[in-house]
């Protein structure tokens, strides 16, 4: 079984469903890249994941427990983090108490290990920091949550393509330490550069489930799958 395991999981806004029954096996110790346009439901799928949407229907699994019926602080105490898109620090906080708030007051130093840029940054108000260096902020933080499982809903917003990569890299560092990583991309090329298993969704379904060479190295297929042009590339057709 998946470290994080998504089974059968619907979820409506405003009493529509805009995720069917989508099912994802985000593995430990590699980076799982969940990709589609935008409206195809990715970002409510990870907010049902964690709990911030109620899900309609289906489970969630972390490490074979269920933790998709209790509270969103108790997934992530169980080992669920999930980075929000948009820069989610605390602006008028330093750095180093972003950080703090995740250790509760313990040692906040892998955030600077993993990203010594934040290092001559600890005293500045995080709401000054550059887009991308609250982005290793958020990255870092999480990091400190010591997750079993982290989600990550588009880093890269706004964000230049030398910046993302460097965010990237991190990510798969992280995932490499063990961690089961789903990652939400719209630079889908570098995500497929890191990532093991690709899913993609279009309509809240999922149109594509498969690995991420095979996406990235097929000439034309992220294209079609996004546009729906391709039926031959099914969940059953990518297993
Ligand atoms: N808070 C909301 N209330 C009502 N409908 C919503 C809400 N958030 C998203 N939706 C709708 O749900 C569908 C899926 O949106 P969602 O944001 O999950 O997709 P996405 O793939 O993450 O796209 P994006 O990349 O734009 O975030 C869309 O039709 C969207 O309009």
């Amino acid at each position: 079984m998946a470290l994080l395991d998504i089974t059968d999981v619907t979820v409506e806004r405003e009493r529509l469903p805009v995720v069917h029954g989508v099912s994802l096996d985000v593995d430990a110790g590699q980076v799982t890249v969940l990709l589609g346009v935008n409206g195809a439901g990715k970002t409510s799928l990870l907010e049902a994941v964690s709990g911030v949407v109620p899900l309609a229907g289906g489970t969630v699994s972390l490490a074979g427990a269920r933790i998709d019926r209790i509270a969103p602080y108790r997934r992530v105490r169980a080992g669920l983090v999930h980075i929000e898109e948009g820069r989610s620090v605390f602006p008028d906080l330093t750095t180093q108490e972003n950080l703090l708030i995740a250790t509760g007051g313990g040692s906040t130093e892998d955030a600077y290990t993993m990203f010594p840029e934040l290092d001559a940054r600890r005293k500045v108000a995080a709401g000054l920091l550059s887009g991308g260096e609250q982005q290793m902020l958020a990255v870092g933080r999480a990091l400190l949550l010591r997750p079993k499982a982290l989600i990550i809903d588009e880093l890269s917003l706004g964000l230049a393509p030398l910046l993302v990569a460097r965010l990237m890299k991190a990510v798969a560092e992280l995932a490499r330490s063990g961690v089961a990583v789903l990652l939400v991309e719209q630079f889908a090329r570098l995500a497929l550069q890191i990532g093991e298993r690709a899913y993609v969704l279009r309509g809240g379904r999922v149109v594509y489930d498969g690995s991420c060479a095979e996406l990235a190295g097929t000439e034309g297929l992220l294209h079609s799958l996004y546009l729906g042009e391709d039926l031959a590339h099914t969940p059953e057709a990518g297993r």
